[in-house]
């Protein structure tokens, strides 16, 4: 089924031919966000703002995801940089690169681009990163922030914000109250699974956390009105878990290898959800490719935008 052959300009939110789930269009929400983002930076007058990206080592979709963020940087009017760091590179050496960016008035916005090589702790180093230019909203003040449900004054993890805007489209379009809504979060990273359920919380949603040590998870996913899949594993949410009715938000990009032997690429991505089972129970559901993943850039952006604005004195917050 091709996502594109179903938009719908008014909402984002598609119709399939098949099943009868609405499909949640990551790629036009992220389009809007975007070309928002560049009307308003066209209108700062002698504000550009600046986001710097540091890549420690060569993983290939870290490569793609890092280049990803300098084009739509780009495209948005900001100054953007990159900074390539070697695998090998030591915590002080990468520090040493934050400190310069912390300094500089150019830069608003930082982001070291994860997993790190090897496995690597990035807490101290994200800590190391000024608040205010945290656009990747990891660092413990704006994690703090969202716990204590100050939303406005926390910069917001990318990926978990880019999931609020779909899960709202799919509600708005489904006239769905996320108040008192039942949702499950699959999986407790601090980049998704806890700022998304802090977000469904400042909703009013009833908020489980759930994760791999959850006993019977197949009863816990099937409570859920709203079900976040953010665990990292292909197709791991089979279709009778789903609860009828059920929005479902897919964060999972999981590369597979390709089912079909004339396919061009030798492999494919899934999501967590096993999709085409999925189709005929839930309400709404975010396709992979195409749902949350193009959010989590234009989110990125949104927080650079955010920060600059902020530091410049034109905003408030911090
Ligand atoms: N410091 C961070 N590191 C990582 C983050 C993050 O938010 N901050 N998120 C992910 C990777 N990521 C951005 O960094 C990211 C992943 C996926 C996509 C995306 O648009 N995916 C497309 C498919 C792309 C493909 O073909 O491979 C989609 O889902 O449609 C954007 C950004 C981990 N690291």
């Amino acid at each position: 089924m091709s996502v594109a052959q179903l938009s719908t300009p008014e909402t984002g939110v598609l119709r399939p031919s098949s099943g009868k789930a609405l499909l949640i269009d990551g790629k036009r929400g992220s389009e809007e966000v975007l070309a928002e983002i560049t009307e308003q930076v066209r209108g700062l007058d002698g504000l550009q703002p600046g986001l710097a990206v540091i890549l420690v080592g060569a993983d290939p979709a870290s490569q793609v995801y890092v280049g990803a963020k300098g084009k739509a940087a780009k495209a948005c009017g900001f100054h953007s940089v990159q900074h390539d760091l070697p695998a090998e590179s030591t915590e002080a050496e990468i520090l040493a690169v934050i400190q310069k960016l912390n300094a500089d008035p150019k830069i608003h916005g930082i982001l070291l681009q994860l997993p790190l090589p090897n496995g690597a702790d990035a807490t101290r180093i994200i800590e190391s990163i000024a608040p205010e230019k945290d656009v990747d909203g990891l660092h413990p003040i704006n994690s703090g922030l969202l716990a204590i449900g100050d939303i406005e004054r926390a910069l917001i993890p990318c990926t978990p914000a880019g999931s609020m805007i779909l899960l709202q489209k799919a509600a708005a379009a489904l006239n769905f109250k996320l108040q008192g809504a039942e949702a499950v979060v699959v999986g407790r990273s601090n980049l998704v699974g806890k700022p998304i359920a802090q977000l469904l919380l400042a909703q009013n949603a009833t908020v489980t956390i759930a994760h791999s040590r959850t006993r019977d998870l197949p009863a816990v996913v099937r409570r859920a009105d709203v079900l976040i899949a953010a665990v990292g594993r292909p197709e791991m949410i089979k279709g009778d878990w789903i609860k009828p009715g059920a929005i479902v938000i897919d964060v999972g990009i999981n590369r597979v290898p390709a089912t079909d032997p004339a396919a061009k690429s030798k492999t494919r991505l899934v999501g967590d959800v096993a999709f085409a089972e999925s189709l005929d129970t839930a309400a709404a559901i975010t396709p992979v490719p195409g749902g949350v993943g193009p959010m989590t850039i234009a989110m990125l952006m949104s927080n650079t935008l955010k920060a600059a604005l902020r530091i410049s004195g034109r905003k408030s917050g911090h």
